[in-house]
């Protein structure tokens, strides 16, 4: 606790045990603290030994209230580029358990990330493990799952209807709970779903660009800024446009990200330059990228999600329904459409 700074014995010393999410609401406004310092702030010694945080999965054994890299764990390979920072798998040095983590510089730094992430409780939602400020970056842990959309993208450039529809409809859920909660994730691509080893499930994570809304969906964030961080091709109309961002934002890239897996690439692209921002606040839904080889209860699925007005565009839950019915339409899921259970394209 001497080099803790801010918070003290109380936090530190619950990094040594297992912390209940109850407990954990208190170690929020410690993060909202580092979230607020200026990010011209110099790095002290202190901050530099800074290590405060929170540890929610037991296997992750902080020692002597520190929980750095290179001492408490350590990074084993490289995974992918998350919101704001770089995902890495580390390995717990004393129990050997692994996991993803991602370091965040201090002035990217969120706390809607810790605070949204760490209310919701879904199947199809990847867990938080914890967060510790190292220095002047913050370091999220999650837990690791084998497999990403995105990656399977890149192998099988585009998956076949059932199986790109069973995938929007598990998505589709966690929306569904993530708005129920009031919390918006701003970011729903392939990238940020990730896959069980069988290939059958999905869980939605990086929160790195989420926020919270009132009960009409609407954002409760004031305008952030001219550029939105989010992802072009997957950016609803009323984003583009710099209006308030809301729920039906999130519904929108859904779809974009149903184009993907059926098209075998995003929305726009095909057609537009970027930058594509003012195209998509100027022209009519993409709808033009439907593939006609599609059942139509996709079609109109689609329809209903890509609609430029959130006010009449569907929301998670009644597009969860067209899903589930065009799932229907096409037989349900074929088991040899799941990546992983019959030869590449490449291997053919
Ligand atoms: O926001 C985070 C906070 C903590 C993390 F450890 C990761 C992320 N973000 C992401 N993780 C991934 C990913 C993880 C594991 N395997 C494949 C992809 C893709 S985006």
């Amino acid at each position: 606790a001497e080099v803790g700074g801010g918070v003290g014995e109380g936090l530190l010393a619950k990094l040594r045990g297992k912390v209940t999410r109850a407990e954990s609401r208190f170690i929020w406004p410690f993060f909202k603290e580092r979230e607020k310092q200026q990010p011209m702030h110099e790095c002290t010694d202190a901050d530099e030994q800074a290590n405060e945080g929170i540890l929610l999965h037991d296997l992750l054994q902080p020692a002597g209230w520190m929980y750095r890299e290179g001492l408490e764990y350590d990074s084993l390979r490289h995974i992918q580029n998350g919101s704001y920072g770089d995902v890495v798998c580390i390995q717990d040095r004393r129990t050997g358990f692994q996991c993803a983590a991602k370091r965040v510089a201090q002035r990217h730094f969120s706390s809607e990330e810790l605070s949204t992430w760490s209310a919701l409780d879904s199947p199809h939602v990847v867990r938080l493990l914890g967060a510790v400020s190292e220095g002047p970056n913050v370091v999220l842990f999650m837990d690791l799952k084998p497999g990403c959309l995105a990656q399977v993208l890149k192998e099988r450039v585009k998956l076949p209807e059932d199986l790109a529809l069973h995938y929007l409809r598990q998505v589709l859920w966690a929306l569904e709970h993530l708005h129920r909660r009031l919390i918006l994730h701003l970011d729903i691509k392939a990238d940020n779903v990730l896959l069980s080893a069988d290939g059958r499930n999905t869980f939605l994570c990086d929160f790195g660009l989420s926020e919270r809304c009132d009960q009409n969906g609407k954002s409760t964030r004031t305008y952030r800024g001219p550029a939105f961080p989010g992802t072009e091709t997957h950016m609803a109309p009323e984003v583009a446009g710099g209006d308030q961002r809301c729920c039906k934002a999130d519904v929108w890239s859904s779809c974009c990200m149903l184009l993907h897996m059926l098209n075998g690439c995003p929305p726009w692209v095909r057609y537009y330059a970027p930058p594509l921002c003012l195209k998509i606040s100027s022209e009519p839904p993409p709808l033009w990228e439907v593939p006609s080889r599609c059942n139509h209860f996709t079609a109109r699925l689609l329809r209903a999600g890509l609609r430029k007005d959130p006010g009449r565009r569907a929301s998670a839950r009644e597009l969860r329904r067209k899903t589930t019915k065009a799932l229907r339409a096409v037989g349900g899921l074929n088991p040899s459409s799941l990546p992983g259970s019959g030869p590449l394209p490449t291997e053919a």
